[in-house]
């Protein structure tokens, strides 16, 4: 952690202020070192006033003495003489080279100076004696001492005279004379050595003055100097600061990131207007308290944040944590913050800065990139595709879990190899390796067919069919980066491929080929009967009455029967011969290269197989037959469909003749041209079906014994129109309609376009008086569920009135699919269709029938009506009809209504309602019906 206070602005501080303080010293010393030069001077001065002070008095009190001759004047001469005796003996200590202080201080004092000046006086003297300064007084000084020597040796002489006694006068008068000779000679001396020290004293003041002004200035000059260098200096640093400021400034503009700083004693953050702006609060909004900040954070990522900030205070271990945040709006963003703390000097954090980045769309992408990689990645794992990615230098560097069964090589265990060691590919039909095979097919220079002809040898000798494709992975700047491998194992597809051709040609039940397969074959076959005059011969075999074994034993019986069946038609055939289940019970032979005798002999054959075979199901035997129709193509046939339609009437007319036998086709078979009608008619029906070629009669019903405002009743009746327009009776082509299943189409024409008719009439104000509008229906419609679905949606896209619609059924068909015609009639009557049972009286059971069929009508069969008058029988069926209809709550019609007295009698019996064309003849129904056709009916 950082110290609040450091090092280095107190050195700064310091820096700053020693210049100054030098100065300030550097003036006290100069004053100080003044002051004592003055000092010295002034004892200097002092020391010489003492010392000529001293020699007045020696030669006063030696004149004294010459006249007095009392000692004590001469002790006085003594201790005045000592003053300049010291002084002289200090001196000359002073002048040795290495002088012994003490002497020199204990001269001083003899010579009366103040203990407190001898230190300025040495000092001064030992510095400046050879200065101009004290040159001339020093000099003064000197001859002083000399002649105060021979003032002492007078002085002695004088003393010696006088204390032998009785001195000379002569010797006296020539003593004192000397005296005041010296006296004479030392008065001027010590004016000169007075007047030089004063001079010496003054030139001291004016040197020091000097001396300290011109340092005072210089040190005026510095310190101005220094305090401009350290403005200038601090305007550098706030310039630097500045630009640094800026810098910082415009780089967090830049990076488009937040600050903060956090003062951690005051518990206060500092947001930068880009960080207020991240979290949502506007620039003029107060900024959020720490804690308010502490709740921007998402929930999930407090603890992470917390203990990133408590580890970084802890131990200074780098603060840099992506967390998300709530901004004040409630938006979720991802952001960076990376932030550094100081402390004080006691350890302690005070503050705690960062930068707050906002990462949201980083994030974003990286998600985006992490889930793309992830989808990649799972895909890559769950692809039945083996990928095998290699390095730039052709290193494995993945393999996906198909591509690690198919190479039987473990991703841990193959990285890192070259792929030429786990990859052995060779040609699948040269078997061996194809050199350089990878560059080659990212050059593309390898024929598609040769890199879909693969065989990947593995280590285990075992080998695999693949199809093998190779692309380069290129980075961002298209550089390639390495390559991707896909190795497709084909042999599963070669073996569904061939599995769904044998399907495709091949019957499940019976493992013979089947229809598509035998007209393929049939093809090929007539082509060299035509080509190259080969003669083949075609069977159509359809078991007999195997109906009952299906419906006796089930469905599982009848395929084990068809297929037992087919086993023993097969082994009566030759290799050559191709059999084939066409559907149901029914096969197909081709016998190629075969004259039609010896065909002839082999359907023979097959028959009598299959005459002999007795089938057993749960102990129950069953013996069967099977009827064959034959063809020799040498004939004239020339189409495919020309020769299954032939073969397949052979057969239909071996089962009219009685089953268990073969019909040979031959073109002047008569039966066969009926057969062959037949056949055209479902051409026709389907074009009259297409072409609109159908057209719809109507024929009145009437109430008997009722008011003609009892409304309109009539029967739809169906007419086709053949190529020249001429009408076309339903009893010519509904028998091969029946046969073909075509009346489901049929039917659904009729009920469509009636009730589109009646739509039509009903929008044009016409058909009010409509009560009952009679549509026939055919025995294959009514048990065909989706006839039933047909009809709803004819209810609801026209929208006509249910109760007006009968539809008549014939008692057989009825009969045939009771359970179904029963369905059919009550889902219809339950939404108010009426039903009639047509031609009652027709079948044998008709009344056991009636029971339990809920029908409105049954319309009496017409042969028992037209002939009621002569035949008391048929009177007594009609009779019988109507009344039992009755009883069971149905009501009447008669057909075949043809005159007054037949009419008549049917009124008398108590018929309901009668039909015919004593009637009414059939009229054209509806809209857009040819005018010529109105009488044709
Ligand atoms: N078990 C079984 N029955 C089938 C299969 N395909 C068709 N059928 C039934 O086979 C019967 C063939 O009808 P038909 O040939 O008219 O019946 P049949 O009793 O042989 O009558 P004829 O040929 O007139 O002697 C129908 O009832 C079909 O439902 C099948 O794959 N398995």
């Amino acid at each position: 952690m950082k110290k609040f206070f450091t090092m280095d602005s107190g050195m700064r501080w310091i820096k700053v202020i020693l210049p100054f303080l030098a100065i300030v010293a550097l003036m006290v010393g100069l004053l100080a070192f003044s002051m004592n030069i003055l000092s010295s001077v002034r004892a200097f001065v002092g020391g010489e006033s003492l010392w000529s002070k001293a020699q007045k008095e020696a030669v006063f009190h030696l004149n004294q003495y010459a006249v007095t001759h009392a000692d004590p004047d001469y002790q006085k001469v003594l201790k005045a003489l000592a003053v300049s005796i010291g002084d002289r003996r200090a001196r000359d200590e002073l002048d040795k080279p290495n002088p012994d202080l003490q002497v020199v201080r204990q001269g001083f004092l003899d010579g009366g100076n103040h203990p407190d000046d001898i230190d300025g006086i040495i000092s001064l003297y030992r510095n400046f004696k050879n200065f101009s300064l004290l040159r001339e007084p020093v000099a003064n000084w000197k001859i002083g001492d000399q002649l105060i020597q021979e003032l002492s040796a007078e002085a002695s002489r004088l003393h010696a005279a006088i204390s032998a006694g009785n001195p000379d006068p002569q010797t006296m008068i020539a003593s004192v004379a000397r005296i005041r000779e010296i006296d004479a000679e030392l008065t001027p001396l010590e004016l000169r050595f007075s007047a030089s020290l004063g001079e010496s004293s003054r030139q001291v003041q004016r040197l020091l003055l000097f001396a300290t002004l011109t340092i005072a200035v210089g040190l005026m000059i510095f310190g101005s100097w220094i305090s401009r260098y350290i403005l200038t200096k601090s305007d550098q640093f706030e310039e630097a600061l500045k630009i640094s400021q800026e810098r910082l400034h415009l780089a967090m503009l830049g990076s488009n990131d937040g600050l903060w700083d956090w003062d951690i004693q005051a518990d206060n953050i500092y947001y930068s207007p880009r960080l207020k702006e991240l979290l949502g609060y506007s620039l003029e909004e107060e900024e959020p308290t720490p804690l308010q900040f502490l709740n921007c954070i998402y929930p999930s990522d407090l603890d992470a944040v917390r203990a990133k900030l408590t580890s970084h205070l802890h131990d200074n271990s780098p603060c840099d944590i992506e967390f998300r945040i709530v901004t004040k709006g409630g938006e979720l963003r991802w952001v960076r913050s990376c932030a550094q703390s100081t402390s004080n000097s006691a350890g302690e954090p005070v503050r705690m800065a960062g930068s707050f980045t906002d990462i949201t769309a980083r994030k974003r992408s990286e998600e985006q990139l992490y889930a793309a990689k992830e989808r990649a990645q799972v895909t890559l794992e769950s692809i039945g595709e083996a990928v095998i990615t290699l390095s730039t230098d052709g290193l494995v560097e993945y393999l996906n879990p198909t591509a690690e069964i198919l190479t039987r090589w473990t991703l841990a265990s193959a990285r890192g190899l070259p792929l030429e060691k786990i990859l052995h590919v060779v040609g699948e039909s040269s078997g061996n390796r194809i050199p350089d095979l990878i560059p080659q097919i990212l050059d593309n220079s390898v024929p598609i067919d040769r890199a879909s002809n693969l065989l990947l040898v593995c280590d285990d000798g075992s080998e695999v069919a693949v199809n093998l494709s190779a692309e380069p992975i290129r980075n961002l700047s298209g550089e390639t980066i390495g390559t991707v491998l896909v190795l497709h194992d084909v042999s599963k597809d070669r073996e569904y491929a061939a599995q769904l051709s044998y399907q495709a040609s091949h019957d499940e039940l019976t493992g013979l080929i089947n229809r598509r397969e035998f007209e393929r074959r049939l093809t090929v076959a007539m082509i060299t009967s035509r080509d190259q005059q080969r003669q083949h011969a075609v069977l159509y075999l359809d078991l007999d009455q195997f109906k009952v074994v299906n419906d006796t034993c089930g469905h599982a019986a009848g395929d084990e029967l068809i297929r037992q069946v087919s086993v023993l038609l097969k082994q009566r055939l030759r290799d050559t011969d191709t059999i084939a289940r066409l559907g149901g019970d029914e096969f197909g032979v081709l016998l190629e290269n075969c004259p039609v005798e010896h065909s002839l002999r082999i359907a023979e054959g097959l028959r009598q197989t299959v005459a002999d075979f007795q089938f057993v199901w749960t102990n129950k035997p069953f013996t069967i037959g099977v009827s064959i129709g034959l063809i020799n193509l040498a004939g004239e046939m020339h189409t495919l469909g020309q020769i299954m339609s032939a073969v397949d009437a052979a057969c239909y007319l071996a089962k009219e003749k009685g089953r268990n036998r073969v019909h040979e086709y031959r073109l002047d078979d008569s039966e066969l041209s009926i057969r062959h009608g037949e056949m055209e008619w479902i051409t026709r029906i389907n074009e009259a079906l297409t072409q609109e070629k159908f057209c719809l009669f109507s024929q009145e019903i009437s109430a008997l014994g009722k008011p003609p405002s009892h409304g309109a009743h009539f029967e739809i009746l169906l007419r086709m129109l053949d190529k020249d327009d001429n009408l076309v009776l339903p009893m010519v082509f509904i028998p091969a309609a029946e046969r073909y299943n075509l009346m489901p189409a049929i039917d659904r024409w009729v009920v469509s376009t009636v009730f589109a008719t009646l739509a039509k009439m009903r929008q044009q104000g016409r058909g009010r008086e409509i009560q009952t509008c009679a549509i026939n229906l055919s025995g294959t419609s009514i048990g065909d569920s989706n006839f039933l679905s047909f009809v709803q949606e004819q209810h609801v896209k026209y929208g006509i009135a249910p109760q007006i619609i009968c539809f008549e059924i014939t008692e057989t068909s009825a009969i045939a699919n009771f359970a179904k015609a029963a369905h059919f009639i009550q889902e219809l009557r339950g939404v108010g269709y009426r039903f009639a049972l047509d031609d009652f009286g027709a079948g044998m059971s008709s009344f056991a029938y009636l029971k339990n069929l809920p029908v409105d009508f049954i319309k009496i069969d017409g042969g028992f009506v037209k002939d009621m008058l002569n035949s008391p029988t048929d009177y007594a069926m009609v009779e019988a009809i109507n009344k039992i209809g009755h009883l069971m709550g149905k009501q009447t019609i008669a057909e075949f209504a043809v005159n007054e007295r037949i009419i008549g009698t049917l009124t008398e019996i108590g018929v309901d309602f009668a039909q015919g064309y004593g009637i009414g003849r059939p009229r054209a129904f509806g809209i857009g019906v040819d005018k010529n056709l109105l009488n044709a009916g």
